[in-house]
């Protein structure tokens, strides 16, 4: 293993964990306080509860010292986002850790970005992403805060993806791509920099399932999502650049977390494999499992 290694070769069978390059990145899982990787401000969000609401689909909130909105008991729970390409694995790996007492798993809202009130924005953004990116976009970053914000019914939370993937990987192909307009991407940028600036959005891990763009494109085709039968290898490509200049050289947006990285071309049971053997890695420092 090396921790804290940079501009390691793809596809290497050994699992890292990596620093964000910021330097108040939340220290461990052990963390109460929600720390923003951003130079020079750190929001400490960890003690004081002046007001407590109660929201749709049992997210209850309050606002900390800092004057940020945060989620009630959130700062006792450790959050791991896993991380990937589509089609990585992610749900398979989700799933695995579902079976471990005293983790929640929340996977990707994707049956409501395929029907919201009988619209199906992912199959429209897929169809024609000039009209429909900003649309699916939006409605992603409304479902990924609220699965950030819900409550937390056991000591350590794994979600699929997160806010920060949505806008960082997503939203930014869809503009680097030359897919979403000048103005769509500067209304969303406007919204992620409010939320981010005004809620506490605490993680503190992120797995990321490193897989090369051909072999998701391979379990892409085997899925078989019917939105998702027009997606290139190329998009897969970009996406995966993406994610690599986030998680891996760290030279493109702050990154909320540490970083595991565990190679993820493998077969089924060599991944499994993997994941007891990281179990430890992955919920180290939680002091509560
Ligand atoms: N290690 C693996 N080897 C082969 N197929 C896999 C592996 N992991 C997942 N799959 C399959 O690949 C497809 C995508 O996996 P999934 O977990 O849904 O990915 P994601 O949630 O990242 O989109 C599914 O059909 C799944 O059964
Ligand atoms: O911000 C986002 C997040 C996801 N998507 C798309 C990509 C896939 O087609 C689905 C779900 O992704 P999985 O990797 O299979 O979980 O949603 C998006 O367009 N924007």
């Amino acid at each position: 293993m090396l921790v804290g290694g940079r501009g390691v070769p793809l596809w290497s069978r050994c699992v890292r964990l990596l620093s964000p390059h910021c330097a108040e990145a939340p220290s461990s899982l052990r963390a109460a306080a929600a720390v923003r990787c951003h130079p020079g401000r750190t929001f400490n969000t960890g003690s004081c509860r002046l007001l407590q609401s109660r929201g749709p689909s049992g997210t209850e909130t309050a606002i900390g010292t800092a004057g940020k909105l945060v989620r009630n008991g959130g700062d006792k729970k450790a959050v791991i986002c896993i991380e990937g390409n589509i089609a990585s694995g992610k749900t398979t790996c989700l799933e695995y850790f579902s079976k471990t007492s005293n983790i929640e798993v929340l996977t990707e809202p994707v049956s409501k970005w395929r029907n919201v009130r009988g619209h199906n924005p992912l199959a429209l953004m897929y169809q024609d992403p000039k009209r429909w990116g900003i649309t699916l976009q939006t409605y992603v970053q409304l479902t990924m805060l609220d699965r950030h914000l819900s409550s937390v019914s056991a000591p350590v939370r794994m979600m699929e993806r997160s806010i920060f993937s949505a806008k960082y990987i997503f939203v930014e192909n869809l503009f680097r791509s030359g897919k979403m307009p000048e103005v769509d991407f500067a209304v969303l940028s406007e919204w992620f920099d409010w939320i981010t600036t005004n809620i506490s959005i605490p993680v503190d891990l992120i797995v990321y399932l490193q897989t090369s763009p051909q072999t998701c494109y391979e379990r892409l085709k085997q899925r078989c999502r019917e939105e998702e039968k027009v997606i290139p290898l190329e998009y897969l490509e970009s996406i995966h650049h993406l994610y690599e200049d986030w998680l891996i050289k760290q030279t493109s947006f702050p990154l909320p977390a540490p970083v595991l990285v565990i190679p993820a071309d493998h077969d089924l049971q060599n991944m499994l494999h993997q994941y007891e053997e990281n179990r430890d890695k992955i919920l180290a420092g939680s002091c509560l499992l």
